[in-house]
């Protein structure tokens, strides 16, 4: 059974730095929480957070046995109470010791990225079942994943779960059999410390660009992306893509981490990208999916062994530079070439660029993209196909939340659509006709023909109705979601990818 004994507590916390004062307490601790729901005999309680002393009230008559807090959390009881600095971090390494170090007996691959890394993550880990024989366990934005069997798959809250989470689903992934292990690292989680102490195999760096600075995230983009890059001061080898923005940067305090024969250089033929080790580029593409070139450049490279005709059964040209970050990933923990092409034949990932195709009405795509960078690759990507000839895209913007993203998705709509239906997107407490005006404020081009229909379903219909057999309608930003958030109630919604399976279905009968 898991337990840590209040002298192990203490010897953790003191080597880690993170002590300021110890309970005159001996007992053992069977149970970690950070949460008074969560609270059983002989739990130790982390106090973390906009901790309300009503949960603590309520953790005592559940009978926690301890706590860990700030100084800053003055309470009137005689509870045993490990003071400490720095809550979260003290809760990352109480828990990996509480579960036994769980990391060590898995390659762990993390990844980071404004964009891609739940693709990259889905692409890795279906490579890695083909070569471990289904002993991967996998930890992103959509789910958590501790074993094969459907019963070990669980739906995920945050895109990188607390650490007191995360190393029980690690343990629960040892116990199961698994030897490897891919998540998602957000930049919210370096700084809440949910990763803290944790160290990478192999560190993923897909790209950054401005996104996530707003109230409960980032104060600046220097903080997004110093926050980022501290995946790299805990990895042992590195994957950067030698094509994102802020590349110099991203180099500098990679090399200050890791020496440069740990870090592999991945970028598109056509971009002229720095010394790339590994290029890719394009052989065949279509609306479905594409064929592509992997080139090993120097020596370095060629220890990979990944050169090569790869096929992509996904669309989206981006989706080429996640394949190959993953590829290198899961070839420095074990992974040969058939793994790599019998995984990248059948990943599919809930709601990222699922294609619909129709007989008259064209291609369609549910995808998530919902930022300026996002929609920009996508509909760049549709554009560079000749065949296709109108581009429609339906696209809302959240209400309460990401209030910057609104200019740049009206901007990337004015950049690359032909015709846009503005709808609603979980508009919360805001007035969804307010956040359209937003939206179609930085729609400039004279070009695009601007639709307003605030009934997201309407919306999806009249888009497809109105497109023809070489167009394509783009779906934008929700995904799979089966919720509209309106006025804080999560209030059922079909999914795009069922009203367009519904349309379709009416329309072509
Ligand atoms: C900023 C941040 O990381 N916030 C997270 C954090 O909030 P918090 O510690 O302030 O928790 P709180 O909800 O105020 O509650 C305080 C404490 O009281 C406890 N509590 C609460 C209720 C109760 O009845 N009893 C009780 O004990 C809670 O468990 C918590 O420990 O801990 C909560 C759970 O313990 C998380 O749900 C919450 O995520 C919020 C909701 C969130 O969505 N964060 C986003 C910004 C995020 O982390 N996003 C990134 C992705 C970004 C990207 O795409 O790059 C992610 O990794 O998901
Ligand atoms: N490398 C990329 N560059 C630009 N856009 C991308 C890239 N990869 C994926 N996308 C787009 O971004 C959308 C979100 O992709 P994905 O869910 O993999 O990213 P994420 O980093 O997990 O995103 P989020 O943090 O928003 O959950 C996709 O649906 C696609 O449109």
């Amino acid at each position: 059974m898991m337990a840590l004994t209040a002298q192990q507590i203490t010897e953790i916390l003191a080597d880690q730095g993170l002590l300021i004062s110890t309970p005159e307490f001996k007992g053992e601790l069977k149970h970690l929480a950070y949460n008074s729901n969560d609270v059983a005999p002989e739990t130790l309680l982390f106090i973390k957070g906009r901790f309300n002393a009503e949960y603590l009230t309520d953790a005592i008559a559940k009978g926690v046995k301890a706590i860990v807090a700030p100084a800053s959390f003055t309470h009137d009881t005689d509870l045993p109470t490990w003071v400490v600095d720095d809550v979260p971090a003290a809760m990352s390494v109480l828990s990996m010791a509480f579960y036994d170090y769980p990391q060590n007996k898995l390659a762990l691959i993390g990844i980071t990225g404004t964009k891609g890394k739940t693709s990259a993550t889905y692409m890795a880990y279906e490579m890695l079942r083909v070569a471990t024989d289904d002993k991967v366990a996998l930890s992103s934005t959509l789910q958590v994943i501790t074993g094969a069997d459907p019963k070990f798959h669980y739906r995920a809250h945050l895109t990188t779960p607390e650490s007191l989470d995360l190393f029980r689903w690690m343990a629960e992934a040892v116990a199961n059999g698994m030897t490897h292990m891919v998540m998602e690292v957000s930049s919210q989680a370096y700084k809440m410390e949910r990763v803290y102490g944790l160290r990478f195999n192999v560190g993923i760096f897909l790209n950054i660009s401005p996104d996530h600075v707003g109230e409960n995230e980032h104060p600046t983009f220097e903080d997004y992306l110093e926050h980022k890059m501290m995946l790299f001061d805990h990895s042992e080898q590195i994957i950067l893509n030698a094509d994102s923005d802020h590349f110099s940067e991203l180099i500098e305090h990679a090399e200050l981490a890791v020496p440069r024969d740990g870090i592999w250089l991945y970028g598109r033929e056509d971009e002229d990208s720095p010394k790339a080790d590994v290029y890719y580029d394009t052989v065949e593409a279509d609306l479905q999916g594409s064929t592509f070139a992997v080139r090993e450049a120097g020596q370095q490279a060629a220890r990979l062994g990944i050169a090569g005709d790869y096929h992509l059964d996904m669309p989206g040209d981006f989706n080429q530079g996640n394949a190959v970050a993953a590829m290198i990933a899961t070839r420095l923990v074990g992974a040969d070439t058939d793994a790599m092409h019998e995984g990248l034949e059948v990943v599919k990932i809930p709601g990222r660029m699922q294609v619909l195709t129709t007989q008259n009405h064209g291609t369609i795509y549910v995808d998530y993209a919902h930022n300026y960078a996002s929609i920009a690759a996508l509909l760049n990507f549709v554009r560079t196909n000749e065949t296709v000839e109108k581009l429609t895209i339906v696209v809302g913007a959240p209400g309460n939340k990401g209030v910057s993203r609104r200019p740049g998705i009206g901007q990337a709509v004015s950049e690359g659509a032909d015709v846009v239906y503005i709808t609603s997107d979980d508009p919360q407490f805001e007035d969804p006709n307010a956040i359209a005006d937003e939206i179609q404020a930085a729609i400039t081009n004279d070009h695009v023909v601007i639709n307003r229909e605030m009934d997201r379903t309407i919306a999806i219909s009249e888009a497809i109705k109105a497109a023809g057999p070489n167009d394509v309608v783009v779906l934008a930003a929700k995904g799979l979601d089966e919720y509209q958030k309106i006025g804080g109630v999560d209030t059922p919604y079909e999914n795009d990818w069922a009203v367009a399976q519904r349309v379709v279905s009416e329309l072509e009968a």
